[in-house]
């Protein structure tokens, strides 16, 4: 708070960006003095898996950016070709039984202060982003992503079960059948794949043209009244974020419950010894 302070004290001329936080976390968050628009960037390597660390830092991140009038927010990743491996397998493999609820908690937070946003929201989506990766983005309200990579709630692939509120992420920009369809396949689409469904909403040639057209799409709401915005996306998603309120301790019991079974446990260890042997090639 300090920091931010301080650094409004700076004569706006002097800098175009302003880093709002530091960058030992594994977010950064940089704010844009010309538009406001402030950038979220994931930096957790190898992979930016979602482990509890990362949940936390995105979770405060997504809270300052609130926090400090931002005019919207773009998630985004330092990696090149990976915006996310979505959870950290590791957190859910033989897990520390406190730890474990820790994390699902926060990562039930962080999905309600995503999706839940009042700042419009969009995703620069530069590299792989499989399950937890595809549920950020989606959360937000536009996507753009880079070419030759792939998007998706790939879940039933790894013998797991995306919960109800993961579900209604994809049925928030999916038709009905397409969503059903592949999350029961766990499919992964191409970036081309996941334009002509409608899981993305533009591709763009680098990050930084994804960036700008983030940038563009939430630029649409310059003029319009903040609050009305902002009340109306809150209708849109109500109901699903009610949902995950109300339900929060029972979702939090059947996760445990589930990724506890002795089957889900041995498939959760073969994938990893399966991504293990795929990256010593
Ligand atoms: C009845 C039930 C009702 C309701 C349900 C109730 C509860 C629900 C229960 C569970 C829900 C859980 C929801 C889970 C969501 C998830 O997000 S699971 C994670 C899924 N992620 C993936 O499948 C991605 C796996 N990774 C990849 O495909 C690739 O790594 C990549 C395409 C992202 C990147 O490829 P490369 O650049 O080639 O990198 P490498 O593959 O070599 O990886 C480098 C390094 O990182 C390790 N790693 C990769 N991904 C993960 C990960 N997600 N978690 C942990 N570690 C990961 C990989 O093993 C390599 O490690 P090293 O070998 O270098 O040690």
């Amino acid at each position: 708070m300090m920091r931010t302070k301080l650094l409004s004290l700076v004569p706006r001329a002097t800098v175009a960006c302003r880093h709002m936080s530091s960058a030992t976390k594994l977010t950064t968050v940089e704010v844009n003095d010309k538009t406001g628009i402030a950038t979220l960037t994931m930096n957790r390597p190898p992979v930016n898996g979602l482990n509890l660390e990362l949940l936390r830092d995105l979770q405060q991140s997504i809270e300052e950016i609130e926090g400090n009038k931002s005019c919207g927010l773009i998630l985004t990743s330092s990696n090149p070709t990976i915006f996310s491996a979505g959870l950290d397998i590791l957190e859910m493999y033989k897990p520390d039984k406190e730890r474990i609820r820790a994390f699902w908690t926060q990562l039930q937070d962080v999905w309600l202060a995503l999706y839940g946003s009042s700042v419009p929201t969009a995703a620069a989506i530069n590299g792989h982003s499989p399950a937890g990766g595809c549920l950020l983005a989606a959360s937000c309200e536009y996507r753009v992503m880079l070419p030759k990579f792939t998007i998706g709630l790939n879940e039933t692939q790894l013998g797991i079960v995306a919960p109800q509120w993961f579900m209604s992420t994809y049925l928030s920009i999916l038709p009905r059948r397409e969503a059903e369809r592949s999350l029961n396949q766990g499919r992964m689409f191409t970036t081309e794949e996941a334009l002509r469904v409608g899981l993305v909403d533009e591709i763009a040639s680098s990050k930084e043209e994804a960036l700008a057209k983030c940038a563009d799409f939430i630029a649409t709401f310059a003029k319009v009244n903040p609050l009305a915005r902002s009340l109306t996306k809150q209708q849109f998603r109500s109901a699903d974020l009610q949902q995950l309120e109300n339900e929060r301790v029972q979702d939090l019991e059947k996760f445990l419950f589930f990724i506890n079974q002795p089957a889900v446990q041995k498939g959760l260890g073969i994938y990893l010894e399966s991504l293990k042997k795929k990256s010593k090639n």
